[in-house]
């Protein structure tokens, strides 16, 4: 299903201040696709993806969900829409007194469907997430994973066309957020569900996300495919949350007789060029010597992202010969640190 926000603004009052938490954002997802906003604590991201199916109103502007204007909508059509959005949360939301499959038949029987139907749905959607042996266990009897897969198969049971994911992993341990992550891309491809995420971990955004949106202040302050903000970001919210995917630059650890007076270039690359070794072929081809003085590649969703550090010790023209070539492969190159022998290479 296709989300739209158009101008949304938010302002919280109390009686001593007024927050503006969301400042005419517009936004589009795509049906089928999985979209996620990144942003620091406090960024907006609650706000918004809370919006997204009214449990917070917005000050202004309007949500359409294929085209439906949810702020037209009376309470009925609203519920009636409202089934077709799920919801994951970061702390699960459990029924603590209530085995695992009484937590997905309850909100099921409120529905109107009949007890057979019910059953087969908590069936089908435990063995989804991997949980059929779980059925009678409690909450407290279970991992956090395993909660989040419940809380999942909760969500599922409705049979939404849309997920909405608050922090779902982000209070989980890596090996755990991995497999949540995997869970949820197979949701979407196998339901075709559209997932709309909100989280302040990259590696959330890298690893599932189609595309992605970058929050402050109350704003989306940048927005694409993963791979357009990946390997062209703008705004320094964005590098900073990816330069947080990469080991802290090597630069600092160099002293100026270690650069050995020589330019230190930053080699950024996405896709299919990581395979190819443009740093053997440079040694080949020209008269310079690659030093590598940091470097790292990390996966995304369909493609990879590396960042590598580098030093091409040779006299000046090889190595702007030698630059000239790397750029004609795709890869990025910027200047770091210019040499104290070389004006700018680039
Ligand atoms: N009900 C509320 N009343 C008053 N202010 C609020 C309310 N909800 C959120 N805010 C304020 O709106 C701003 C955005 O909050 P929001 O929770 O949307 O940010 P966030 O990016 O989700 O941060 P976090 O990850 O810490 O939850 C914050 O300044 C917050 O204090």
């Amino acid at each position: 299903m296709l989300i739209q926000l158009h101008q949304v603004s938010k302002t919280f009052q109390s009686n001593i201040q007024q927050v503006e938490a969301l400042r005419e954002v517009s936004l589009k997802v795509n049906p089928g696709e999985i979209y996620g906003i990144i942003g620091h604590s406090g960024a907006g991201k609650s706000t918004l993806i809370r919006i997204v199916n009214l449990l917070e109103k917005p000050t202004s502007g309007h949500i359409d969900i294929n085209g439906v204007d949810l702020t037209r909508l009376s309470p009925k059509e609203l519920r009636e829409i409202r089934r077709s959005v799920g919801m994951i949360f970061q702390g699960f939301n459990l029924l603590k007194t209530a085995t695992v499959e009484e937590n997905i038949a309850l909100p099921l029987r409120l529905t109107g469907l009949s007890h057979q139907e019910i059953s087969q749905r908590v069936e089908k959607y435990l063995a989804v997430v991997g949980l059929t042996d779980k059925k009678q266990a409690y909450p407290a009897q279970l991992s956090g994973g395993q909660k989040q897969r419940v809380a999942i198969a909760r969500a599922l049971s409705h049979e939404p066309k849309i997920l909405l994911s608050d922090e779902a992993t982000s209070a989980l341990d890596p090996e755990t957020t991995e497999s949540i992550l995997d869970l949820l891309l197979s949701i979407n491809r196998e339901f075709g569900i559209t997932i709309l995420l909100i989280t302040h971990e990259m590696n959330v955004i890298q690893r599932i996300c189609d595309r992605v949106a970058v929050m402050e202040h109350g704003s989306i302050v940048e927005e694409g495919s993963l791979l357009e903000v990946f390997s062209d970001p703008r705004h320094p919210t964005t590098k900073k949350f990816i330069n947080s995917q990469f080991p802290q630059s090597a630069l600092s650890l160099l002293s100026v007789d270690e650069q050995d007076g020589q330019p230190v270039l930053e080699l950024s690359f996405v896709g299919a060029v990581t395979d190819q070794p443009i740093l053997a072929e440079v040694s080949k081809q020209f008269q310079v010597s690659p030093n590598i003085l940091s470097g790292n590649i990390v996966p995304l969703k369909n493609a990879h992202y590396g960042k590598l550090i580098v030093q091409l010790l040779g006299d000046r023209e090889e190595t702007a010969k030698a630059v000239a070539y790397i750029k004609s492969t795709g890869v990025k190159v910027e200047e770091l640190k210019g040499g104290e022998a070389h004006a700018s290479l680039l």
